[in-house]
């Protein structure tokens, strides 16, 4: 199948885009993020999206960023986190590599801090991350043809992981 070489899922704070970039540099790959593909698209950031727009709307330019990163990029795709939710996004991923980063609550509470930029975790964050990761990650699992841990690990040591997996 053509597209990407590999494509991140898991939830914020797993290292997706972190690690998307240094499997980009170790393959001599182009990098994208869907993230910042709509950020890019749209001219605002997620959380102004999220904000002025809801979160539907901004599932519906992830849900078209996704199609079109998986139909065109020949690279390293770090999916957002919720791009899973979207059954005909789990779909579309069927025949890829798809990498699940898994992270627990600690590290992912550790990582994300207050959560600026990450909507969804405004208010609680130990609290929003705890529900989000018990929700998601059969989701993350039902798409993953590799899950490679990242608690107590460093973005380096993540990445290689990956490398000698899919060498
Ligand atoms: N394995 C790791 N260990 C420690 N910090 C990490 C690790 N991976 C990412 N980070 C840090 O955590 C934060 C969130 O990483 P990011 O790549 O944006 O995650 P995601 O895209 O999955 O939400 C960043 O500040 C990043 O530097
Ligand atoms: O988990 C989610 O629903 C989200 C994750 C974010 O991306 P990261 O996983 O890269 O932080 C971003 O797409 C948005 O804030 C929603
Ligand atoms: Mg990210």
């Amino acid at each position: 199948m053509t597209g990407p070489r590999v494509v991140l899922v898991g939830p914020m704070g797993a290292g997706k885009t972190t690690v998307a970039g240094l499997l980009g540099d170790a393959w001599g790959l182009p990098v994208r993020d869907t993230d910042a593909d709509i950020e890019a698209r749209t001219g605002r950031s997620v959380s102004d999206i999220f904000v002025e727009d809801g979160e539907d709307h901004f599932r519906a330019l992830e849900r078209e960023a996704v199609a079109e990163a998986l139909a065109t990029h020949p690279g390293v795709l770090a999916l957002g986190g919720g791009a899973v939710l979207a059954e005909e996004t789990r779909a579309r991923l069927a025949g890829h590599e798809v990498v699940f980063l898994r992270v627990g609550l600690t590290d992912a509470v550790k990582r994300v801090g207050l959560g600026v930029g990450r909507p969804l975790l405004l208010g609680n964050v130990r609290s929003r991350v705890k529900v989000l990761l018990d929700e998601r990650t059969p989701v993350y699992e039902s798409v993953a043809t590799l899950v490679v841990d990242t608690d107590g690990r460093s973005p380096d040591e993540v990445a290689a992981e990956i490398l000698e997996a899919l060498a």
